[in-house]
């Protein structure tokens, strides 16, 4: 027997569906396709003609860099509130696999409403930054739902119109900043930068810096480098798109190791997330009708998902 080959991540380009307010049917065709065989496959895609402007996200970069930078007892002044999903997440407060991994060094601001607690008076051009962003990325995500509904020959409204209070109370979709600290000398054994873990929402965006270090897990168990590439942004799919397709589109498991070169490890790692999720009294249950999965709300998901990782 000889190894399978790694899977790879495909480049996927929005074209007119990312730019034009009215591509034509082919092209909707085209990328609904395009997407939904690679969220079948390795559950991970780089998009490309996202129409998302970098400017955007280097300016939120360097907000969350001005944030992470302050002493801790200042970002601790803003605790994020897990009723209200936002606010700061020190090192060590979220862990995906607590009983393995005794330490993950993340720290994290959530996002949910931009009229909710930001840093305002020590990084006052945050609330800002984020609010251009999250706009892009809500933008974005009605796009991609559209295009996904097209490529799953479903009503090509259904994922829209289960996505129409996004960044409320209503809707658990978040934006996240987040932050891998240098990682400090004598590193305890088994401690890792972000647990192995599935996305709970519907999709996710992530913007990364050019640390590299996020690794997917493909259909042979191998561990796939997610290498920054500049210009694209990384879409996978959550637990709740993989309840929906019954399994069609796959919410791949992902983890952050700490790199092996002392060096680069010295070295902090930013990313930024875009979480996409369903309106919470959304009921998601198998599209095709099958039983593969229980119903359940896309509120009740997330509570459960959330209580399972974050110590508090
Ligand atoms: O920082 C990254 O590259 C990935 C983070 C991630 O997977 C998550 O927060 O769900
Ligand atoms: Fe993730």
């Amino acid at each position: 027997m000889y190894a399978l080959k790694n899977m790879r991540i495909p480049i996927i380009d929005m074209g007119l569906i990312g730019l034009s307010s009215d591509p034509s049917e082919t092209e909707w065709q085209r990328v609904g396709k395009e997407i939904c065989t690679a969220l079948g496959d390795i559950g991970f895609l780089y998009l490309k003609g996202h129409g998302v402007n970098l400017d955007l996200v280097e300016k939120a970069f360097s907000t969350s860099a001005e944030f992470f930078a302050l002493d801790e007892d200042i970002k601790l002044g803003y605790p994020r509130n897990p009723e209200k999903q936002q606010g700061y997440v020190a090192v060590n407060r979220e862990k995906f696999n607590a009983d393995i991994n005794p330490h993950e060094f993340r720290e994290a601001y959530d996002v949910k409403r931009m009229d909710g607690l930001f840093p305002d008076e020590v990084v006052p051009a945050m609330r800002p930054a984020v609010k251009s962003l999250a706009d892009s990325c809500i933008a974005l995500s009605n796009r991609i739902l559209e295009a996904m509904a097209v490529g799953l020959d479903i009503d090509r409204k259904f994922f829209t119109s289960t996505h129409k209070d996004i960044c409320s109370d209503n809707n658990a979709s978040c934006l996240r900043m987040l932050h891998y600290p240098p990682v400090p000398p004598n590193v305890p054994e088994g401690s890792i930068r972000c647990g192995t873990h599935t996305d709970y929402g519907t999709i996710t965006f992530l913007f990364q810096d050019t640390m590299g270090g996020l690794e997917v897990r493909d259909r042979n168990d191998d561990w796939v480098p997610a290498t920054p590439i500049p210009d694209t942004i990384l879409v996978n799919v959550g637990d709740i798109l993989q309840f929906w397709s019954s399994d069609k589109l796959r919410a791949t498991e992902h983890r952050v190791l700490i790199p092996s070169e002392e060096l680069i490890a010295k070295v902090s790692r930013r990313s930024i997330v875009f979480f996409l999720h369903p309106d919470d009294p959304v009921l998601i249950k198998p599209l095709d009708g099958s039983d593969q999965y229980q119903p359940i709300t896309a509120k009740a998901h997330v509570v459960k998902r959330f209580s399972e990782t974050y110590q508090y």
